[in-house]
């Protein structure tokens, strides 16, 4: 099958609004400002939409209401209802995975958006050349995506919300910080795809004349009021009716801006009041009577119908495209994959970045095994010799806060690098946020295991301790789950905190942790008040389960060497002592650890969800 065609199918969605009203709170001040102030519009399917407006006027402020983004605030009509999941919306950054190609990037969007019961991997790879090639990016398809260009990033993002065809489009300035020429190029693709039936809406600042004239519709706010709705041809006419003529030679988009932005005074009522006339959607030869193409009094009464409150609907129908050949594949629907199978995709992408990110893996293993090896050297016998039994504690703990330091502050910034790409894929139904979270759990979890394996193996056998199973294992089980524990906290932080405040908080918990632990300073020597510091430190459960996994338990005698004529730790049982251990209970210990790591995982999920919403 062409998959091309699935591109084809497009539901033709008219959004409506009017009465929109968009309020903010001013800090330290009762009242509230008014950002929108009762708007009224009308997107039609079909057409390529530019809102446009000077600067602080409410264009950023109605795209997001319309795309549902900003909820809170507003009040007024929105006829676009339950066609939102229809909706594709490009934000005004480009935001992907650094180490994926353009090629991978597009497959993981269409296995993630497109069921395989609907549209076969075959049809999708096809779906996707035709994609890359309509968009002039087939070139680019096995470039990184770091290594894009700002128009072929906009045209990469826009070829990613395009996989499942959506009715609508929104575009956050789409244009910012391209050439000319690309900026040209993209909103004739933006045109293109306005022409097979979808509604298209973009906020742009200051285009020039051969770009403004590709829009069918451009929607002028100014101070959040509609000060011009119409059609591009129509704007010198429209800002003559009001007495503002446009200079010869003076680009008319300029010149509209101008004028919304009270250059030539402040015009806003006049233009306000002008902008409800809707004969300027229409062409020009309307204004003048002359032609007979132009829009019948039927058609502006059917206009002015469905702008009438109470009467609009929103807008569901087929649009018919011509030269289609098959019905079959007209009617052929796509729909997402089941958030499970979404879950093993995501899954399989979070390896893939993982693998690929160097700096994350090979590296972090490879400093793992170097410091390992370093304190093996640096250690020696300490763990059966018993006049360095305070050095092998001290090596315990050393083990704990490399865990917990190296694991902790990657988890501070997994989330921040990645959250405009949540938020955009979320935000476009790619998946659901507590899918994308589970799968990083998944994927995050047997790593962490993989590391302090490696790291606490190499450590323990350099530094001979005893070579028994069972005390190996309740060893390298504390270290896991307080590395696993590290990264809950470093989550939770991150997702609270900005980066910065995020690392300093977890550098200055740590070292509290580090107090609380019951090496520097023992736990019956800590003021009693203070305490109950140390029964939340996982860092006192850890250290105390790997003190109780190595003496505990009725090991014996250490090793006094024959030089020595007292060895004060050579019966194991007095290294817990002296530690104040010997009451210590490892399935507690465990336990504390493990809730303390529900309790972050659960906080970061709630803390990533507000942080995707409100940012
Ligand atoms: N959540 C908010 N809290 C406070 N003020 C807000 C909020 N959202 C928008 N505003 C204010 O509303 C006005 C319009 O903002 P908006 O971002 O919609 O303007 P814009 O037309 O997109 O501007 P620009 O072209 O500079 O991006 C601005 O003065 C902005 O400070």
């Amino acid at each position: 099958m062409d998959s091309s065609k699935l591109l084809k199918n497009v539901y033709g969605i008219d959004i409506h609004f009017e009465d929109l009203v968009y309020q903010v709170n001013v800090p330290k001040k009762p009242e509230k400002k008014s950002v929108l102030k009762g708007i009224k519009g009308t997107f039609k399917s079909g057409e390529l939409t530019a809102i446009m407006g000077p600067s602080g006027a409410g264009k950023s402020s109605l795209m997001n209401i319309l795309t549902g983004l900003t909820k809170s605030g507003v009040s007024g009509k929105i006829e676009i209802g339950k066609a939102r999941k229809l909706c594709g919306y490009i934000m005004q950054d480009d935001h992907f995975f650094p180490y994926f190609t353009v090629e991978e990037t597009m497959l993981m969007a269409a296995t993630l958006k497109i069921s395989n019961q609907c549209v076969s991997l075959k049809e999708k790879r096809t779906l996707i050349d035709y994609l890359l090639n309509s968009l002039k990016l087939t070139k680019t398809r096995q470039t990184k995506c770091s290594n894009l260009s700002g128009g072929q990033k906009k045209r990469l993002s826009i070829a990613l919300e395009l996989i499942d065809n959506p009715a609508v489009l929104f575009l956050d300035e789409p244009t910012t910080g391209l050439d000319s020429s690309s900026s040209f190029d993209t909103i004739q693709l933006l045109r293109g795809l306005a022409n097979e039936g979808r509604t298209i809406v973009c906020t742009i600042h200051q285009p020039s004349t051969n770009i403004y004239n590709l829009f069918n519709l451009v929607y002028v706010l100014s101070a959040g009021r509609c000060t011009y709705q119409g059609t591009p041809q129509n704007t010198v006419m429209f800002l003559s009716s009001v007495g503002l003529e446009c200079p010869p030679y003076h680009n008319p988009a300029d010149f509209l801006l101008e004028c919304a932005n009270g250059d030539y005074g402040d015009q806003t009522e006049a233009l306000a009041e002008a902008a409800k006339d809707i004969r300027w959607r229409y062409d020009q030869q309307l204004m003048q009577g002359e032609d007979a193409d132009a829009p019948s009094e039927t058609q502006v009464a059917k206009f002015n119908e469905s702008q009438s409150p109470g009467q609009v609907q929103v807008q569901v129908q087929k649009i018919e495209i011509q030269n289609m050949e098959s019905s079959k594949d007209l009617t052929k629907h796509t729909y997402p994959p089941t958030e499970y199978m979404r879950l093993w995709l995501l899954i399989g992408r979070c390896h893939l970045q993982f693998f690929r990110d160097w700096t994350l893996t090979y590296l972090k293993l490879g400093i793992h095994v170097l410091c390992s090896i370093l304190i093996g050297l640096f250690f020696g016998d300490s763990g059966s010799n018993a006049t360095k039994q305070i050095s092998n504690v001290g090596m315990i703990m050393i083990h704990c806060v490399y865990l917990w330091y190296t694991t902790i502050m990657p988890g501070i910034l997994r989330y921040p690098a990645e959250i405009e790409i949540i938020r955009k894929e979320t935000f476009n139904n790619w998946y659901k946020l507590r899918t994308y979270y589970l799968a990083t759990i998944i994927t995050s979890t047997p790593v962490h295991i993989i590391f302090s394996t490696v790291y606490i193996t190499i450590g323990y056998l350099m530094t001979d301790q005893p070579v028994e199973m069972d005390r190996f294992v309740k060893y390298l089980l504390s270290a896991v789950v307080v590395t696993i524990c590290a990264d809950g906290l470093g989550v939770f932080l991150g997702t609270v905190l900005n980066p910065v405040n995020g690392t300093f908080v977890g550098a200055v918990s740590t070292s509290c942790m580090l107090m609380f632990s019951g090496f520097l300073i023992l736990l019956n020597h800590i003021p009693a008040a203070m305490r109950f510091m140390a029964y939340i430190s996982p860092l006192r459960y850890a250290l105390e389960n790997m003190v109780i996994s190595l003496y505990g338990n009725q090991r014996g005698q250490l090793i006094c060497p024959p030089t020595e004529f007292y060895c004060h730790f050579k019966n194991a049982v007095t290294v817990l002592r002296q530690f104040g251990m010997e009451d210590g209970d490892f399935g507690h210990n465990i336990l504390m650890i493990l809730i303390q790591i529900a309790i972050f995982k659960v906080l970061s999920y709630f803390t990533l969800k507000h942080k995707i919403k409100t940012n």
